[in-house]
């Protein structure tokens, strides 16, 4: 029998950031390079169902113990299998969360976070001893949320397998890897209304993807796409990548600015980004500092980065090109574009989809300044 095709990445050591991906031969673009399913994944609304993330079309079934709900009869029984989120001891932490007061949202979901984690030391002890393994370390100051979620989770008897309960160091290091790695599951794109997460996975294999400013892949999820729980993630090449190369995703959309990237990246990941996007932006004088959100490249519209975004030649802006052809130009979408795989035949797609809105276009309906022609 032939042998299964070698997988097209692979986890390697990358100097200075620890484990990373690399492309195991030539990558076309558009092509498929990795499936991956959640060592665990929670809400971070109260509205999905807890085990497929959708939101339910009629009346939610709710547990009558610790009142989190499920879309159908179905979710609720394989929610509450041995091996899933719903076991006896889930069901208490969460019965208990509803008696502890937790004021602020996000910490809310990293109290659903570090109940998904001790849960998964009962049900998978491989599984959680990946988790442990992943990026992220106990902080030596943990700050006043970290005890006051550490005071929560120690409150509850411990799952089996971690008998000996939790202490501050592990609940640390749980929230950090959190940080480092989690995917935020986003509610469908809506042109007239923000996105926010329905949900998040942590992902076993796509954890080792480090970051880059211009990504040569990106991450398409489908929660709401198809029958069934979708909290798989696919990750596809926005172009081709040479055998050896590393694969980066980035870790938030493409068009933030400058100073927004450095923050998230130096407060969430730990690490000064120095890829040749922050090397060439970091000498911009017109980087707006103060920008604290999603604004993206039309904050810097003025003067002279119109010239930038419309792939003129410019010496200050040589990832121009990137911006046209895999940025989403959609009002409010931020998203990146990445050719449709290759048919079956090996024939490249000239169709771009967008990993935020979805939508799909083909390349010759874009014109030099990266609108659309119609
Ligand atoms: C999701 S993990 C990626 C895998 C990680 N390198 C590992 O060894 O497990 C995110 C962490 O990887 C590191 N990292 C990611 N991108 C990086 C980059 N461009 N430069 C330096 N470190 C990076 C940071 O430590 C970050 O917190």
């Amino acid at each position: 029998m032939a042998d299964p095709p070698k997988p097209p990445v692979e986890v390697a050591e990358i100097p200075g950031r620890g484990r990373g991906i690399i492309a195991t031969r030539d990558i076309k673009a558009g092509e498929v390079l990795l499936r991956d399913s959640p060592i665990l994944s929670y809400t971070a609304a109260s509205a999905p169902c807890y085990y497929c993330f959708r939101i339910p079309a009629t009346a939610a079934i709710t547990c009558s113990s610790c009142w989190i709900s499920f879309c159908s009869i179905g979710c609720a029984s394989l929610a509450a299998s041995s091996s899933s989120s719903h076991t006896p001891w889930s069901c208490r932490a969460l019965a208990h969360l509803r008696t502890f007061t937790i004021a602020d949202t996000d910490i809310l979901f990293q109290a659903n976070f570090l109940i998904a984690a001790l849960n998964l030391a009962a049900v998978s002890s491989p599984s959680f001893l990946r988790l442990m393994s992943l990026q992220g370390l106990p902080s030596e100051n943990p700050s006043p949320e970290t005890l006051n979620l550490h005071s929560f989770i120690s409150s509850v008897p411990p799952p089996k397998g971690l008998e000996c309960g939790v202490s501050l160091e592990m609940t640390s290091a749980l929230l950090a890897k959190d940080k480092q790695n989690a995917f935020g599951l986003m509610e469908p794109f809506r042109e007239d209304k923000e996105r926010s997460v329905r949900g998040y996975g942590i992902y076993p294999t796509a954890s080792f993807f480090n970051h880059d400013c211009l990504p040569n892949a990106c991450r398409f999820d489908y929660l709401d796409g198809l029958d069934g729980k979708n909290t798989d993630i696919i990750i596809r090449a926005i172009h081709d990548i040479p055998q050896g190369r590393e694969v980066c995703l980035s870790y938030f959309p493409v068009n933030w600015v400058y100073a927004d990237r450095q923050r998230r990246l130096s407060e969430d990941y730990g690490f000064v980004c120095k890829c040749d996007r922050c090397e060439v932006e970091k000498n911009w004088k017109d980087d707006d500092d103060d920008a604290g959100e999603e604004e993206g490249m039309e904050e810097e519209d003025g003067d002279d980065s119109d010239e930038r975004m419309d792939g003129s030649d410019d010496g200050d802006f040589p990832h121009a090109y990137f911006f046209v052809r895999y940025l989403c130009d959609r009002e409010n979408c931020g998203g990146t574009l990445a050719p449709l795989p290759a048919s079956p035949d090996g024939m490249p797609s000239d169709v771009m989809e967008c990993n935020v809105c979805g939508r799909l276009r083909k390349e010759e309906d874009l014109d030099g300044d990266g609108a659309e022609d119609n």
